[in-house]
């Protein structure tokens, strides 16, 4: 293991106390609600919050006891913290000329950084001139360039606008890739832990509550945090331009053997990337939907095509939330796109608003009003039309 870190830190009214290992390359992602711990823990790493007890052991190294600014690590801040009056040229370089190289090699190193992050153009800029995803990636260029063994990621993506965000989260997932060292990412956006992480540490109020690979921890929520935190309807696909087919339903049922309060969640479980057959129900609504007429057609469960805002080609993920989704009684006026057919599997309780479950040819959650649930009657078993705007869904490499 690279990492292995035990923390316990104690304020009034709060305590830390988290164990976890990262191997090399691997990306963990803190995740947890508001006030769950996971800035407390990533600072305790950096050495900018002092623990109360515990070790944190960096490829045999006591990193507890070194300084924090001696740490071999990197750190990526959510207002990325750029030196305002200094060119992201000399920002990157900042780091490496702390760590005691000269003015020349430490812009040599920070000007090939910013290579890499397709930022050259911009390097004479100073931060206000570039854009919240240039800034992002000027952020990451820094703490790669002191090359850490360790990286540490707060909510790299949260100050960006949506779209930007959909860009930056694809490329830092590429950084990533490349960075063989360990790193610790505190996010509470479950879809950017989903696509950075490759295993994911659930904090709630200080402990570590749920751990494992996104598929895991989604098969078997273990809190309702987890459980929402996984509500998202989440698909594999093949995208062609701005055409993603769906990879085709197992029909094979999902393996819940129990009807305890987890099942209900388990249709978007399946929805989590890196699960290979996601439950179709295997029933006669099975099918692929048409794009261009919004027909559904017996299909024998080849899956959806999507139609979405991106354009990419080859696998994907597409995404979107179940407030995303839109049910009619009758099939909507108009040819809109992402329109098929399915079936009520369940209704429940959602907050304010009622979830309902939908078999068809992919399993979605919908979220609707009480309402919408009266007026069309949304009971299980009942037929209806499903639409997702395109607008509204999110398509990125997989
Ligand atoms: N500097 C501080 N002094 C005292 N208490 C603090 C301090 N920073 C955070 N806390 C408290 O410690 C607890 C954990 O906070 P922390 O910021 O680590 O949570 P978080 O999971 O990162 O939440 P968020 O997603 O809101 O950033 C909270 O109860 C918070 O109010």
């Amino acid at each position: 293991m690279t990492l292995r870190a035990r923390l316990v830190v104690e304020r009034a009214g709060f305590r830390l106390d988290v164990g976890f290992e990262v191997a090399p390359g691997e990306v963990v992602a803190l995740l947890g609600p508001n006030g769950a711990g996971k800035t407390t823990a990533l600072r305790a790493l950096a050495g900018l919050t002092a623990l109360t007890s515990g070790h944190i052991d960096l490829e045999g190294r006591a990193l507890h006891e070194i300084p924090a600014e001696s740490r071999p690590i990197g750190m990526v801040f959510q207002d990325y913290l750029l030196f305002p009056h200094l060119s992201a040229l000399d920002n990157v370089a900042f780091g490496p000329r702390c760590h005691g190289a000269s003015k020349v090699e430490a812009r040599r190193t920070a000007s090939a950084w910013l290579e890499r992050v397709g930022l050259s153009a911009h390097a004479g800029s100073r931060p206000r001139r570039l854009s919240g995803g240039q800034a992002q990636r000027v952020a990451l260029a820094r703490a790669l360039a002191v090359g850490p063994r360790l990286l540490l990621l707060d909510e790299p993506l949260a100050a960006l606008d949506a779209h930007t965000r959909l860009d930056v989260r694809s490329e830092l997932r590429r950084h990533l890739a490349g960075f063989d060292g360990a790193t610790v990412l505190v996010t509470h956006d479950p879809l950017d832990a989903m696509v950075l992480a490759d295993r994911l540490v659930v904090i709630e109020n200080g402990s570590i509550v749920q751990e494992g690979t996104s598929v895991e921890v989604a098969r078997r929520p273990r809190t309702d945090y987890v459980a929402r935190l996984v509500g998202l309807n989440l698909y594999r696909g093949i995208a062609t331009g701005r055409t993603v087919t769906i990879e085709a339903t197992a029909g094979t049922t999902n393996d819940t053997t129990t009807n305890d309060t987890t099942t209900a969640d388990m249709t978007s479980a399946d929805t989590i990337p890196g699960v290979g057959t996601l439950s179709s129900g295997g029933g006669p609504g099975a099918g692929t939907a048409d794009v261009e007429d919004g027909g559904v057609e017996a299909g024998g469960g080849e899956g959806v095509v999507f139609s979405v805002v991106e354009r990419f080609d080859g696998p994907v993920f597409v995404a979107f939330p179940p407030s995303a989704v839109a049910l009619y009684g009758t099939r909507p006026n108009g040819t809109p796109r992402n329109l098929w057919r399915a079936r009520i599997d369940g209704v429940e309780r959602h907050g304010d608003n009622v979830r309902v479950h939908l078999d068809g040819p992919i399993p979605v959650a919908a979220d609707v009003t009480p309402a919408a649930v009266a007026e069309l009657d949304l009971v299980p078993g009942k037929p209806v039309w499903v639409s997702v705007k395109a607008t509204e869904t999110h398509a990125y490499p997989a």
